[in-house]
């Protein structure tokens, strides 16, 4: 199995790194909507030179921006109060150009995977004027999802192409691409990665909404690994509904012999606390069992913490869950 953990400010550190691989991660994830793979170069070298000090190899991840919509960057936080107005766009929060185009009264936005929710009261070309349904703390970066409504964009941004020009010498060894709608985001990634004369490099194909869900089969032959991307897929059904769709993925991809990794908040609560929930090692535990290849930590790894902790919980819960899956086959 693999476990990745995301980098960031939290574990970037030699020291950090290394007591992660040496507990067991096999790979790292960069989070490319928080900047540049150039930016990170540290960041992987210092990943890298961890585990080549335990002889270990290690897998490379980056994470692109993708079809998925995010705020920009706002200085510091913004508290959202529930019930108070804020403005998006100019003289605002910002936000993509195509949402000020596209957006329209009475519409809702997720944002932050669906920690605040916002409706939409007056907008024009430059600025919309939403009232605060469900408040709280706002940071640069944080998604802005709209709910019931597809917004067009394309498969890979500007910052995706360019990053995607420098991955070989990085040795990046896996690409993830957010919000895979349908076999075209998976081929123009192929492409692109083979003018880069980087088509070695793997596809981990993001499902992280229901147009992903109901192309998941048509995605097989084009991806190397499927992600159950919660964090997002969460936001496109009632939160109840999530564990089926998260099943019914996993089962897809077992017909399919398709490997498939589950991701985020597998110990959320590892962020500000050293021992973990008895649902969430239950949750790590019951995705190995369900045939997980994969499994990653995000917010946990990268600003948390607990990094090394986390991943530990991580590995010795997969651990014991592949021991235990082993005597009920034999
Ligand atoms: N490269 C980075 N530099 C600085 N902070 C980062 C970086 N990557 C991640 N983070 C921080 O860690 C948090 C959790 O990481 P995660 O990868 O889940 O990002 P996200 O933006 O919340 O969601 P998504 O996984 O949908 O891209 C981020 O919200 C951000 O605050
Ligand atoms: C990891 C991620 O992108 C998600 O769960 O949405």
């Amino acid at each position: 199995m693999d476990f990745y953990g995301t980098l960031g400010p939290a574990c970037c550190l030699h020291p950090v790194l290394s007591r992660m691989y040496e507990v067991g991660m096999t790979g790292v994830r960069l989070n490319l909507s928080h900047g540049m793979l150039r930016e990170h170069a540290n960041w992987l070298y210092v990943a890298s030179s961890a585990a080549k000090a335990l002889g270990k190899p290690t897998k490379i991840l980056i994470d692109l921006e993708g079809p998925e919509l995010r705020i920009g960057d706002i200085s510091g936080y913004r508290t959202l109060k529930t019930d108070s107005h804020v403005i998006f766009g100019q003289r605002g929060i910002p936000v993509p150009e195509i949402l000020l185009a596209q957006g329209k009264k009475g519409m809702r936005f997720l944002l932050d995977d669906g920690k605040m929710e916002v409706e939409i009261l007056e907008c024009n070309s430059s600025q919309m004027l939403a009232k605060v349904l469900r408040g709280g703390i706002l940071k640069s970066r944080k998604s802005i999802t709209p709910e019931g409504t597809i917004i067009e964009t394309p498969t890979l941004t500007a910052k995706d192409l360019e990053n995607l020009k420098v991955a070989g010498q990085y040795g990046v060894t896996g690409v993830m691409l957010p919000f895979v709608r349908s076999d075209r985001d998976l081929l123009c990634l192929r492409q692109k990665l083979e003018e880069n004369h980087s088509g070695h490099i793997k596809i981990f194909a993001k499902i992280e909404n229901m147009q992903g869900v109901e192309a998941l089969d048509t995605f097989f032959s084009l991806a190397d690994e499927i992600v159950i991307a919660r964090g997002d897929l969460g936001n496109a059904m009632p939160l109840w509904e999530l564990p089926a769709v998260q099943k019914r993925i996993g089962a897809q991809c077992r017909r399919a012999g398709k490997p498939f990794m589950v991701v985020t908040q597998m110990l959320d609560s590892m962020e500000h606390s050293p021992v973990p929930t008895r649902a969430e090692v239950s949750d790590i535990y019951n995705a190995v069992l369900e045939g997980a290849s994969s499994l990653m930590l995000t917010g946990e790894t990268a600003v948390g913490e607990y990094p090394a902790e986390a991943m530990e919980y991580l590995v010795k819960t997969a651990e014991s869950s592949l021991r235990h899956k082993i005597v009920c086959e034999v």
